[in-house]
């Protein structure tokens, strides 16, 4: 789904709901007024004849021509109101998440302005939407409700004639009045069943429409996860020991080669660095090495476990302090893992084991201080509580839970301070964890052992030893 863009929420949300009611209510909405109309067709027959259920039909016809004649689009309109209250809806949950650095740039007025014009644009749809409503509204209550009556009075006309034999039965004005009553009531029911079965085409567009979307859904899923992520072209390796790119083309989703035939291999003990100015690709070798985009040839050896990668922006999860430190695990699963790591079989004294390593951690990234702050349990969120660096420091601190035998760094400490970087880096190489870095800071050089740089974004790249 990379390069596809695709509104994925709102089809798994609202078109599924709509599709599913719309289905549940298309059985009712198919019988009731077919059988509306029979019975209505039966009793106008008994009350004046096929003379007057001919002169009803033709109504009925001629009045609901009129009526789709000059109905508006309605679904049309009422599609073009959801995008709009959708890009509405987007500009201001976009606000919300950026609203410290529009703050910063001073951007509130431009911003203001922006989701004002948005405003407006739904605002006048809107009412002109209201307006067509009202205006067709009046006009089929006109013709489905008020003018049967005046029908009624010619079909009541009919009754008189095809009943004048009887006319001692009727001869009361009230039974008289009853029996047009009963008219006027059959017309209009009959209109609304007829109304009904037309508007049961426009029902079936957008159920097709409805069931369209999902299906395309689920198409583009079933190819997304059938795709594997290493084309037939590529090969992918597992060994224990080893980060190895071997003549591997490293390509965006728009086909644009960033590095050709990259070849270079990473061992235990040997970290390298990855350098090169913005765009390059370097993130994107770690797509690739991460599966995330396919490799185009050549072939990429990597261990099936021990990786860990601490991505380019920072991402706090929902949930605890110790939450984040342990992502992606739970806690039971972490204090499982701790269990192993101190050999204890006692399972009750987990808990006390993972915090108390947890708190070792928080120390070696300098963030215990959040601790005695915010305590283990406490849920904020942690994006807006924590700074860019220390979220990075938390970054650094998953890393150092997990203790993979290989780090995958992008670039996720350049907002600390030189000094707690190079702190950090000391404690991974202490730890026997191998780097690679993405980074342009010259004081993480002496971390590394080999060089990789993209030169220039066009496929073109070096690889150099790093003289200690
Ligand atoms: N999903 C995508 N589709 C198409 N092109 C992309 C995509 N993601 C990134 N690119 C492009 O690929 C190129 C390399 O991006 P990448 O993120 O790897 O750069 P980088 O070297 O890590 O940059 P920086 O130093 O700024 O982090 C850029 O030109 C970028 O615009």
């Amino acid at each position: 789904m990379s390069g596809k863009s695709i509104d994925a929420d709102q089809r798994l949300t609202l078109d599924v709901d709509k599709l599913t009611t719309d289905l549940a209510g298309l059985v009712t909405g198919m019988v009731k007024p077919l059988v509306d109309i029979l019975w209505f067709t039966w009793r106008m027959k008994l009350l004046s004849g096929r003379r007057g259920v001919g002169i009803l039909y033709a109504y009925m016809l001629l009045g609901l021509g009129f009526l789709r004649a000059i109905s508006p689009d309605f679904g049309h309109l009422a599609s073009e109101e959801q995008e709009l209250e959708g890009t509405f809806r987007f500009m201001h949950s976009r606000l919300r998440t950026h609203a410290e650095s529009i703050a910063f740039f001073g951007g509130g007025s431009r911003e203001k302005a922006m989701v004002e014009a948005k405003f407006m644009k739904l605002l006048n749809h809107s009412k002109v939407l209201l307006r067509k409503q009202w205006l067709y509204g009046i006009v089929d209550d006109f013709v489905t409700k008020q003018l049967p009556h005046n029908v009624t009075w010619g079909l009541s006309l009919l009754y008189a004639l095809e009943h004048k034999g009887d006319r001692a039965l009727t001869s009361t004005q009230g039974e008289l009045a009853h029996a047009l009553r009963f008219l006027a009531s059959v017309v209009s029911q009959s209109f609304i069943a007829f109304g009904d079965i037309l508007e049961l085409h426009k029902k079936f567009l957008e159920l097709s429409g409805g069931i369209n979307r999902i299906f395309e859904l689920e198409e583009i899923l079933r190819v997304a996860q059938k795709d594997t992520p290493v084309p037939s072209s590529a090969i992918s390796a597992a060994s224990a020991e080893i980060i190895e790119f071997h003549e591997v083309d490293i390509v965006t989703p728009s086909q644009k080669l960033l590095a050709r035939k990259l070849s270079c291999s990473v061992v235990q003990g040997k970290s390298l660095l990855l350098t090169g100015p913005n765009g390059t690709g370097k993130s994107s070798v770690f797509r690739v090495l991460r599966d995330l985009w396919p490799a185009f040839s050549g072939r990429v050896t990597k261990p099936s476990e021990g990786m860990f990668h601490v991505p380019q922006s920072p991402y706090t999860s929902l949930g605890t302090l110790r939450d984040q430190i342990i992502y992606p695990l739970s806690r039971e699963e972490a204090e499982m893992k701790i269990l192993s790591l101190y050999k204890a079989s006692n399972r009750s004294s987990a808990p006390e084991l993972l915090d108390d390593h947890l708190k070792t951690v928080l120390v070696n990234v300098r963030l215990v201080y959040l601790l005695e702050r915010e305590g283990w349990d406490s849920t904020p969120n942690w994006e807006d509580v924590l700074s860019l660096g220390e979220q990075q420091r938390l970054g650094m601190a998953r890393l150092f839970f997990h203790h993979p035998k290989f780090g995958i760094l992008d670039e996720c400490t350049n907002a600390t301070s030189v000094d707690v970087e190079e702190h950090l880096y000391r404690l991974a190489t202490d730890m026997g964890i191998t780097v690679i870095t993405s980074s342009q800071r010259p004081a993480l050089i002496p971390f590394h052992s080999v060089e990789l740089k993209l030169i220039d974004g066009e496929g073109n790249w070096e690889l150099c030893e790093i003289q200690h």
